[in-house]
């Protein structure tokens, strides 16, 4: 039962989860975006003929340079069935497959063409200039994608040129998103007094749609713990993370953590050394992680980019999820009296952390222009002027 650890303490329990997606293998379309879960093998040579680089004349090479009697016209897509002559030379395509016999492409602009003769200069070429061997790119059985690949349009370029047309990747998480609270209110219908708009749920699918992830169960539910209870055994069933915001702290309208412990989730942690977000709850059930983020805006968006989306993106597969933050300067002195670590809504400008006014855990507004999170440290008292401090970017 840890209760009230350090940001170190949760995060190291987190990692040591180790939780992840099961691998599927999906139609190269569908790929963008995901981690590669196995290495990709070549499963042809490309080039798979040797083509030309240029637009030209295809020769067999000869340090005499003499000229040469064009015979034949190959184009792209062609299949030439013959052995270049000695003496001869072919009009060639870029792409086109250079024929039998000839090893080299003197570009059209270096050639004067009399009739069917061409001549050029031999001394400005050599031996197999602007022909593309066949295998030049890779050849059967080499590794062209390493596992744990982040699959980009490029990737997708390389597979296609191979012909693979699926690949095996770590999916996108199911997740459900509980939001909890009877005052919270869907945009667009007028609000009555006492009651709030809901930001959280927005916010939370936006950042779960940056992340690629579109399988996002949402559900409503009143402060009533036999429906919080009822509607959390639904999403541990249908997903593979469940995210709960509001109704984690202690008051009497507070339901969240006793519903999650009548489900069995198994309680990681609660509470932390940290502001804002000192009520997150995070617990496991089997192989699904759930988080109870504190109602708050800004500490649900904190403890989302801290703990939350390194945990998915270590599902999907992503080596690279509880990266080191990077380091940059801060712009003014700062001061901090309580032993806790902040979170503080920030702006990177002219390579100087810019911290935002309006850290209180209610206020969206830093959210509106922040380009991330910066830490302060749990025992910092004081930062000088320049003094580096880890930012977290969306
Ligand atoms: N006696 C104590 N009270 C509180 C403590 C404490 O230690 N002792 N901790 C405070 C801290 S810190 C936080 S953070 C909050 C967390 O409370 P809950 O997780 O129970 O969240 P709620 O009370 O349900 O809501 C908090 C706040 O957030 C607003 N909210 C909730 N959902 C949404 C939403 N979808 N969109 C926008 N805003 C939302 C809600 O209206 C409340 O204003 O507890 C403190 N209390
Ligand atoms: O998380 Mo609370 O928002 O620390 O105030």
């Amino acid at each position: 039962m840890k209760e009230f650890i350090t940001v170190t303490e949760a995060k190291t329990i987190l990692k040591s989860q180790r939780i992840k997606g099961k691998t599927a293998v999906l139609p190269l379309s569908e790929s963008l975006g995901k981690f590669t879960s196995s290495a990709v093998l070549a499963p042809m040579d490309v080039p798979s003929f040797d083509n030309s680089g240029m637009d030209g004349y295809a020769i067999a090479w000869d340090e005499t340079g003499e000229g040469r009697e064009v015979t034949e016209v190959i184009q792209a897509g062609a299949n030439p069935d013959f052995v270049l002559g000695k003496g001869k030379a072919v009009r060639i395509f870029t792409g086109a497959p250079v024929p039998q016999g000839a090893d080299t492409v003197i570009p059209q602009e270096h050639i004067t063409r009399t009739d069917n003769m061409i001549f050029f200069d031999s001394a400005v070429f050599f031996r197999g200039a602007n022909v593309r061997r066949r295998g030049v790119q890779c050849k059967v059985g080499w590794e062209v994608v390493p596992l744990g690949t982040k699959i980009s349009p490029g990737t997708i370029g390389l597979l296609a040129s191979l012909g693979i047309t699926e690949v095996e990747v770590f999916p996108s998480p199911k997740v459900s998103l509980i939001l909890t609270g009877d005052e919270i209110i869907d945009l667009g219908n007028p609000l009555q007094p006492g009651q709030i708009y809901n930001a959280n749920g927005p916010a939370l699918i936006a950042y779960l749609e940056l992340m690629g992830i579109a399988d996002c169960q949402i559900y409503k539910v009143k402060d009533e713990e036999s429906e919080v209870t009822r509607i959390v055994s639904e999403a541990l069933v249908n997903s593979d993370f469940v995210l709960l915001t509001g109704g984690i702290s202690v008051g009497d309208f507070d339901f969240v953590k006793g519903s999650l412990e009548k489900n069995g989730v198994e309680q990681l942690f609660y509470k932390l050394k940290q502001r804002p977000g000192k009520p997150l709850f995070v617990g496991r059930k089997s192989e699904k992680l759930v988080f109870a983020l504190p109602g708050n805006p800004a500490s649900v968006l904190s403890c989302f980019i801290q703990y939350v989306k390194p945990s998915l993106l270590e599902w999907m597969g992503n080596p690279d999820a509880w990266t080191e933050p990077q380091l940059f300067p801060i712009e003014k002195d700062f001061d901090k009296k309580v032993p806790l670590t902040f979170f503080l809504k920030a702006k990177v400008q002219e390579g100087k952390i810019h911290l935002l006014p309006g850290q209180e855990s209610f206020n969206l507004l830093p959210f509106g222009v922040a380009d991330g999170l910066v830490e302060i440290p749990q025992d910092a008292e004081h930062l000088e002027e320049g003094s580096s401090v880890a930012f977290y970017p969306w």
